[in-house]
């Protein structure tokens, strides 16, 4: 019997094989499919390859905006070359890591659980003390209409390995995927329409960032808020869809392919967890701790993607390697230590949030105020013809304490990660504002976003 299986070789699987290698070498990984991640061969790697690339594109583009006059082209061919180029290069570092590993550590193979302790692995039976499930998510798409429009009906497992760019995309959903995705492609050059159930865009939980972000998107994609197609058909080499909008007329376009962006499944309904308990037949309605990532009292622990609220990378890494400590010490169960919330979406301008949201603040009743900042005006992002958006700082009145931000700004990646890690460090408002800001950066923003909040805090106590 071996100490501890691990089911899923991404990120979560591999950080927590890594862990566990530091404490036995009774383990075993089994992994379906290739051994190269989600992230780096369908996710985050070549999506952000394609965002670097639309970015510099848009750049030029609009270099007027810092007294330029550039004539660029963008041959779509080599761009989908470059991606995938590129990528190649970060899944092949993984295989190469996975590759130096104990051959007889792992098994390529679909693990289907038996009972609580042995899993059947292309018909050979293993046993172990304790599994961490790591098997991730795959993308949700409608089967119906994937027999109806074939190759046209894609998602991101496909559409980084399209040759070219097609000139019309339909994206359905306007989150994460969704957005990234649309932004990218239509800074170079393919007519996107998005498709959006709701008004929201991105992840944003703040009303007045929502409506900037959607309005600023808006006057680049065709955004059709709170419309969905009510046919979609093959036509020839493209798609056809039919939608009512706003005005409740009918309407038709055609486009060269379709990207389904609605969201993303667990894997953990390929487990037949069923067989370990009865009540595990609803993969959605798992009894699993979220502190501990438990399932029930089991001696099985879910990791990464299949479970999460934040499915992202860096939570699947830090989740993977810290639970391998519950899964090894079963019965003995501890809370995994805590991240600082952070999320980015690469669109452009990025959006992002650090520490808690203005939703989940207002949702436990927090007494906070919110210090905004518009970056219309501000001198850094003007110097850079960047200057959209604005930054939100949500300081809690009775402590002063900095408990989250959400930004939709140039270079917002940069400016969150500084606010998470001071939000983790529980800094007052007066801490912050007592560091150095340099003249003239994009920080200087924040101060006057930190600055706003002050002044709320001062006139409150008058
Ligand atoms: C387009 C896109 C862009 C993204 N961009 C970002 C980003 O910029 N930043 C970010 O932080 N996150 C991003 N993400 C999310 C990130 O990719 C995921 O959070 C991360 O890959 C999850 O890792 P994981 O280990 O949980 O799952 P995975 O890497 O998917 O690994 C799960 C593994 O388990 C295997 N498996 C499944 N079922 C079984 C079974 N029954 N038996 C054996 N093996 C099984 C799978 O085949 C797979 O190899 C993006 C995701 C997508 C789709
Ligand atoms: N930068 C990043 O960190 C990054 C980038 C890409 C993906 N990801 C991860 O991948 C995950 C999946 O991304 P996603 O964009 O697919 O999910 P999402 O939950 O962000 O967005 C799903 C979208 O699909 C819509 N939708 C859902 N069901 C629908 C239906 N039946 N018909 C029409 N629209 C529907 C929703 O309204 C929403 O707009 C994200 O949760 C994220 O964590 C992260």
């Amino acid at each position: 019997m071996y100490d501890l299986i691990i089911i899923g070789a991404g990120t979560a699987g591999i950080s927590a094989y890594k862990e566990a290698r530091k404490h036995t070498n009774n383990l075993r990984i089994i992994n379906d499919g290739a051994w190269d991640t989600t992230c780096a061969r369908v996710g985050c790697m070549p999506s952000k390859i394609l965002i670097s690339t639309a970015n510099q594109l848009h750049d030029a583009h609009h270099a007027d905006r810092v007294g330029l006059n550039l004539k660029i082209d963008a041959d779509t061919s080599q761009v989908m070359q470059h991606v995938q180029t590129l990528r190649d290069r970060f899944t092949a570092s993984v295989i190469k890591d996975v590759e130096s590993w104990h051959p007889e550590h792992k098994t390529s193979g679909q693990a289907k659980f038996i009972n609580a302790n042995t899993i059947d692995v292309n018909g050979e039976q293993l046993q172990a003390k304790a599994f961490i499930l790591a098997v991730g998510s795959s993308p949700n798409i409608d089967q119906d209409q994937k027999k109806i429009l074939g190759d046209r009906l894609i998602t991101t497992d496909e559409v980084f390995e399209l040759p070219y760019l097609p000139k019309r995309l339909a994206v359905i959903g306007s989150g994460v995927i969704a957005i990234e995705l649309a932004v990218a492609m239509h800074q170079l050059g393919v007519d996107v329409t998005v498709f959006a159930r709701s008004r929201k865009v991105g992840i944003l939980s703040s009303e007045h960032l929502q409506t900037l972000a959607q309005a600023h998107f808006s006057q680049s994609v065709n955004i059709l808020f709170e419309t969905l197609p009510e046919s979609m058909s093959r036509d020839g080499d493209g798609v056809t869809i039919e939608y009512q909008d706003q005005q409740g007329q009918s309407q038709s376009i055609k486009v060269d392919y379709v990207l389904s962006a609605t969201g993303r499944s667990s894997l953990l309904s390929t487990l037949d967890l069923h067989k370990v308990d009865a009540i595990f037949q609803d993969i959605k309605k798992l009894p699993i701790n979220h502190d501990s990532k438990q399932l029930g009292d089991y001696p099985l622990f879910v990791v990464g993607d299949a479970f999460s609220q934040n499915p992202i990378q860096h939570v699947a890494a830090f989740t993977g390697k810290h639970v391998v400590q519950n899964a090894l010490n079963y019965p003995d169960i501890q809370a995994l230590p805590k991240l600082s919330p952070l999320a980015i979406i690469f669109s452009n301008p990025q959006m992002a949030i650090a520490g808690q949201s203005k939703k989940e603040l207002e949702q436990q009743h927090i007494d906070f105020v919110t210090g905004i900042q518009s970056f219309e005006k501000q001198g850094r992002a003007l110097t850079l013809g960047k200057n959209v958006g604005a930054i939100e700082v949500y300081i809690e009145k009775s402590s002063q304490r900095l408990l989250g931000a959400e930004l939709f700004v140039e270079s917002a990646e940069h400016l969150a990660h500084m606010l998470s890690w001071m939000i983790a460090e529980q800094v007052t408002l007066a801490d912050i504002l007592d560091r150095p800001y340099y003249h003239p950066t994009l920080e200087e923003g924040l101060r006057s976003a930190l600055k706003h909040a002050r002044r709320q805090l001062r006139a409150d106590s008058e």
